[in-house]
């Protein structure tokens, strides 16, 4: 559909039919829902291979549900995501297909891309990925000075460096507890600083991620470890093969650093980088967690693919996620969007949304290249549920802001706790179920009173509640599971972009940032006049460059 014949999204009929349902819902009441509906705690649930959804405790009825499913008919959502896919150029700016659906896809998929099967070089170089792994896990491959790999730090920033983190964080009971694996990608050096400064650089392995080879806090942190490797071996260039090794889409810029390139694992401009760490950018986990459990992670990747192409809208968890975020963005007027996980090994799952979410639906301007006139991608924001509740819990429950929240938890602690830890899940979990209860339902003045509370202070203690949450509950947190959250999570991006009529897989709002950067380090380093320098960077720059004695 061209941009003449596509209706403005706010002036769609199904978007109209929506506000007006809004309107009529008013003020809804979660307990009025329940109490009409005694079953909704088990009607209103889903289940996706291991994930059981319940989003019963969200302000929909119905009738919301089919009003928002027809935004989606309307919008053409499947149809998108049908061209995704396919591999059809659905990221029109870059002129690129969106494939990382392919990186999780079985030997015999085939999937085109301009005339060629994709799916062979994915497994080829999964495959190289697990060969090199295993010689690294074994011993086999050892460094310059013949000493045993035993440390692996991964230099890379933005989706190469998030997903693996997150991703070996949350897998950190399957790793390799002999190895010690970093992640290095802020430009400031004490990154790399603290990263290196207690390792053996005869043991230590680094793997430079990106995408681009081009990226500059990347290429400046690799080249100083390279610096620092080689003064710590007090070796020459050649010490380089063994200890570096390459991910990235750009073969001539990994060679001109220095890389041999068959130590390069490679992937292609199809996979967006917030979108990689199921491709090569994956590397430094599978050595971590070794490469059955990261092709079980695939799996689990693969099995939600499936779901959200197959599912009908009534049970399509990614749809339905993504439309209960239009309906509170775009209806309710959230800005933002909470996602809690309970559980400690996900403390970067929410960072790594952030980017997943952030950068690739933070857009104002639509796929017609108009500004559009709703809102867009919401703040994405939180940290593990616990930690929250004793920091930022007391503004969801009694602030002015309505933030819908995805609370995550598992049954089952994962591994290798003592007995007396493995007792305090039933703690944690019991203060997940509390929390979403609390939001949900609160407590009405009357009851506060109940309980003898003073009535000056009956206004502070109550809960006004209907506050919506999903709950997100696993039996425990395998790379399967991980697998199967993260598809979920990029699926629901790619619905609210559909529907958005947003390009969901460029970031060209990331660039002047860097093109200016660029501009003004001569002003720091050298004093250098930067023309046309606005009133306010000119005097910071001449404050900088003060209090650094220049
Ligand atoms: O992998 P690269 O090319 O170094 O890029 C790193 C990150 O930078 C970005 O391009 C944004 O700055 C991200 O999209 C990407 O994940």
């Amino acid at each position: 559909m061209n941009a003449e014949s596509r209706a403005r999204l706010n002036q769609t009929p199904e978007w109209t039919a929506l506000a007006a349902h809004r309107e009529q819902l008013g003020e809804v009441r979660l307990c009025d829902l329940f109490a009409a509906d005694p079953a909704r705690g088990t009607a209103y649930t889903l289940q996706v291979g291991d994930l059981h959804i319940d989003y019963s405790k969200h302000l929909v009825t119905a009738e919301t549900l089919t009003l928002l499913r027809d935004l989606a008919a309307a919008t053409d959502v499947f149809g998108l995501r049908d061209a995704m896919f396919r591999g059809e150029k659905i990221n029109t700016t870059e002129d690129r297909a969106v494939l990382h659906t392919a990186l999780r896809a079985p030997r015999d998929a085939v999937i085109m891309v301009d005339g060629e099967n994709v799916v062979p070089a994915v497994h080829a170089v999964l495959d190289k990925m697990s060969a090199f792994s295993e010689r690294i896990r074994s011993g086999e491959w050892t460094g310059h000075t013949g000493k045993r790999i035993k440390n692996i730090v991964n230099i890379g920033i933005g989706g190469s460096d998030l997903g693996p983190a997150m991703a070996y964080e949350a897998l950190r009971s399957f790793t390799d507890r002999d190895l010690t694996v970093r992640f290095v990608s802020n430009v400031d050096g004490a990154d790399l600083h603290e990263a290196v400064r207690d390792l053996d650089a005869a043991e230590t392995l680094f793997i430079i991620a990106s995408k681009t080879f081009t990226t500059i806090e990347t290429i400046t942190n690799a080249t100083s470890a390279r610096d620092w490797l080689l003064t710590e071996l007090k070796a020459g260039q050649d010490a380089v093969a063994q200890h570096f090794v390459a991910l990235s889409t750009n073969a001539e810029k990994v060679s001109e650093f220095g890389i041999d390139t068959a130590n390069m694992f490679e992937f292609w401009d199809w996979v967006g980088g917030r979108y990689s760490y199921d491709s090569a950018i994956g590397l430094s986990l599978m050595i971590a967690i070794g490469p059955d459990r990261f092709r079980e992670m695939l799996d689990g990747f693969h099995l939600v693919d499936k779901h959200f192409r197959a599912a009908p809208p009534e049970s399509n968890v990614p749809l339905l996620m993504g439309l209960l975020g239009v309906w509170y963005g775009n209806f309710h007027d959230a800005q933002s969007h909470a996602v809690l996980p309970y559980s400690h090994y996900l403390s970067k799952f929410t960072a790594y949304l952030q980017q997943l979410d952030m950068e690739s639906n933070g857009k104002y301007v639509d796929r017609d290249g108009r500004e559009v006139d709703w809102q867009t991608g919401p703040v994405v924001w939180g940290t593990p549920g616990t930690n929250g509740q004793h920091a930022y819990y007391q503004l969801i429950h009694q602030g002015t802001k309505l933030i819908p929240a995805d609370f995550i938890g598992f049954a089952e602690p994962v591994a290798d706790l003592a007995p007396g830890l493995v007792a305090q899940h039933d703690l944690l979990m019991a203060n997940f179920f509390a929390q979403t209860q609390a939001l949900a339902f609160g407590k009405t003045p009357d009851e506060v009173r109940a309980e003898g509370v003073a009535e000056e202070l009956v206004p502070h203690k109550t809960f006004k509640g209907n506050h919506p949450t999903t709950t997100i509950l696993a039996k425990e947190l395998t790379p399967s599971v991980l697998g199967q959250l993260i598809a979920l999570y990029e699926h629901k991006v790619f619905v609210q972009g559909a529907v958005w009529n947003i390009d969901s897989f460029d970031q060209w709002g990331v660039e002047l940032g860097k093109v200016l950067a660029k501009r003004v380090e001569p002003a720091l380093t050298e004093g250098a006049e930067v023309p046309d320098l606005d009133g306010s960077t000119t005097a910071l720059v001449a404050k900088y460059r003060d209090l650094r004695g220049r």
